[in-house]
């Protein structure tokens, strides 16, 4: 099976051939994802949230991020894997940010890595992609940013998306993620961009979209972002089984004779 590349992206972009994204954060669900042809998984730190039941991103570490990237990548024969630059990962200096993003490089089988800024991130894209790791740019609602934006607010800052936009591209970002945005800004950015443009939150004119796992699947409990769409209903299917069992072992029918080692 061919791996998807940034080149299989970009041609992708130039072909007018939308991109599909989603978040992973195990096996199981990344061998769905790549048996069914989805382009790139990014094993997002919004695992902090869905996976650990926090109210933010901001608690996750590096560690947990290497751990949930390689479960993922280890299931991807096909898709593309990117993994999620966690809160000060790469905000302390440099050097930090290249020894984080080369961490998912070697001790994962990512191919790429994603951090979340505009113009003033742009010396850490430019020094990780200089040592040959694609980094994909994050503008727009930033979520590591929650407490300095005042909540997940969407961005409407139309100057500031398109100086970002250009000034990540031109650091050497590889593609960029545009979250919690109107349509007709994402839509400038896309049109202006050579690098493909990846929405969530940010209308339908991106050259790919991505969304949460666990929200499009009916899997999250919690609070659901307007942009999302519920694909199925995972959840109640769980409650059918776990409720199935607890009503069988009650009841006495489970275990029956052929679960059990009789001859
Ligand atoms: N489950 C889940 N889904 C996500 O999409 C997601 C996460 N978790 N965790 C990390 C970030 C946080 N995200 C969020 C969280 C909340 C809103 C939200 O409630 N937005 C408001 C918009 C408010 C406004 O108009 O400014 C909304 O009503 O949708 C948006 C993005 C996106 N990411
Ligand atoms: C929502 C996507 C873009 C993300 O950053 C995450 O899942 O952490
Ligand atoms: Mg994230």
């Amino acid at each position: 099976m061919k791996k998807v590349t940034v080149t299989t992206l970009y041609n992708k972009k130039k072909e007018g051939e939308k991109i599909t994204a989603m978040t992973a954060y195990d096996f199981p669900f990344a061998t769905l994802m790549d048996e069914t042809g989805v382009d790139m998984i990014l094993v997002g730190d919004s695992l902090g949230m869905v996976i650990q039941g926090g109210n933010s991103t901001l608690h996750v570490t590096m560690d947990e991020m290497i751990y949930h990237t390689r479960i993922v990548a280890r299931a991807c024969k096909r898709t593309m894997v990117v993994g999620d630059m966690p809160f000060m990962a790469y905000q302390t200096s440099v050097e930090d940010a290249v020894r984080n993003a080369g961490r998912f490089l070697k001790e994962t089988d990512a191919s790429a890595v994603k951090l979340e800024g505009g113009a003033s991130v742009c010396d850490v894209i430019k020094a990780i992609s200089t040592a040959g790791i694609p980094v994909q740019a994050h503008i727009g609602l930033t979520p590591q940013s929650v407490h300095q934006m005042g909540g997940f607010k969407v961005q409407r800052d139309e100057d500031r998306l398109m100086a970002d936009a250009l000034a990540v591209q031109e650091a050497g970002a590889f593609s960029v993620v545009l979250e919690g945005i109107p349509n007709h800004i994402a839509k400038a950015i896309t049109e202006k961009l050579t690098i493909p443009t990846i929405g969530i939150g940010a209308g339908p004119d991106c050259d790919g979209q991505i969304l949460v796992m666990h929200d499009m699947l009916g899997i999250n409990s919690g609070h659901i972002p307007k942009f999302v769409k519920k694909y199925c209903n995972l959840g109640d299917e769980a409650r059918k089984g776990i409720q199935g069992f607890i009503d069988e072992v009650k009841g006495g029918d489970f275990p029956a004779p052929e679960h059990c080692y009789n001859k």
